[in-house]
């Protein structure tokens, strides 16, 4: 199974232009609000019509704008899972699979398919007498129920709280993994994608940025949006030089070879230090504010109108819970901190 979209849509702010190929794979969809995650799994559904390009199913056009070929929604194999169930209303649960189904034995194949999401006892029920959590599930046994070649999911549990999602998506997940179908996740949620997927995709106003396996988009990633959306919170920005690189926010110089001429670099919290460390540059910086979360001690300095450096310690660490009280006898004051040079990326947009 196979899909290849390469298409182009005109939007009120940009146009998305987006060109990717995937097999039996997993790939999260990341991208900041309004990037044209949803857009473009709607097009791959057949709920809205690029202006330009092509969208293949296991090699055969579903949409292709030069031969004014669109596939009819209904008619393309495509499962498509979002946050607010869209359940028909007046149906009961059963019937809401079997409108859907094609074939015969349909009551049989539709209460297989709610004892496998857990939902069997709940067959004769309208949506309305479900939790979301149930209407959740019966909304993705009808998805199934239509056999879909290609299975779409934009936000599918972020309407549920913590626990139940946890145990929903596990079981969802366990049955993707089986069903081996392309699947495309669109989630605001790093760990959501990290855990689900395995290929990772970024989209900034329309454009992919990021295309790529999910290791190497997680420690890599090739853009400033692809950075702090796989949890890069420290962007800052540097000059490249002939030894180095310079980073005008803390007047510091950094001795390392470099290619390319670099603007940005990024590091995440948890790898700068605020005790000394082996391989790390020491830093003076002025302390702005210091909280703590149920984990973390976070320290905050304000190195310039746009540019924030936190740092992140775990309070489970040695010093851990020392730190909050050195860092509240230290705000205003400059401290050193420890870079960890090998941690920190280099971008050029
Ligand atoms: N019918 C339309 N015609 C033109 N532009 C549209 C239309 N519907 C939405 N847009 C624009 O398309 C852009 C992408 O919207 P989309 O819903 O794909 O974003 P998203 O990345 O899924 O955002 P979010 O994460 O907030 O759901 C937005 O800027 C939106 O204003």
């Amino acid at each position: 199974m196979s899909i290849e979209v390469s298409i182009k849509k005109k939007l009120n702010d940009y146009t998305l232009n987006v060109e990717f190929n995937m097999g039996n794979e997993k790939l999260a969809l990341l991208g900041n609000s309004g990037s044209g995650k949803s857009m473009t799994l709607k097009a791959i559904a057949g709920v809205v019509r690029p202006d330009f390009g092509l969208i293949k199913l296991n090699g055969k056009e579903i949409f292709n704008s030069k031969g004014n070929l669109n596939i009819e929604s209904r008619f393309r194999k495509v499962g498509m899972l979002f946050q607010d169930y869209a359940l028909f209303p007046n149906m009961t649960a059963i019937d809401n699979l079997k409108i859907c189904m094609a074939g015969n034995d349909k009551d049989k194949r539709a209460m297989e398919l709610l004892n496998y999401f857990k939902v069997a006892d709940q067959y004769n029920r309208f949506p309305y007498e479900l939790s979301g959590g149930q209407r959740q599930r019966v909304a993705m046994a009808r998805m199934i129920g239509i056999e879909p070649e290609v299975i779409l999911l934009d936000e599918p549990f972020s309407a549920l709280d913590s626990n139940l999602k946890w145990e929903i998506e596990n079981d969802f997940y366990e049955f993707i993994n089986e069903y081996k179908k392309p699947t495309i996740l669109v989630t605001h949620n790093k760990d959501e994608a990290y855990r689900m997927c395995d290929k990772v995709a970024v989209l900034s106003k329309g454009e992919l940025v990021d295309f790529g396996d999910k290791e190497e988009i997680f420690n890599y990633p090739g853009t400033v949006d692809s950075a702090k959306i796989v949890g890069y919170k420290n962007i800052l920005n540097v000059k490249t030089e002939s030894e180095g690189f310079y980073f005008p926010s803390m007047n510091f110089h950094l001795k390392r070879k470099s290619k390319g001429n670099f603007k940005f670099a990024a590091i995440k919290s948890e790898d700068i230090y605020l005790e000394k460390r082996d391989n790390c540059e020491e830093v003076f910086l002025k302390l702005d504010s210091c909280f703590e979360d149920t984990q973390n001690i976070i320290g905050v300095f304000k190195l310039s109108n746009s540019e924030n450096l936190t740092v992140r310690v775990k309070k489970s660490s040695s010093k851990g819970k020392d730190l909050l009280s050195y860092l509240k006898g230290n705000i205003k004051k400059e401290i050193p901190i420890y870079f960890n040079k090998g941690k920190l990326i280099f971008l050029e947009s």
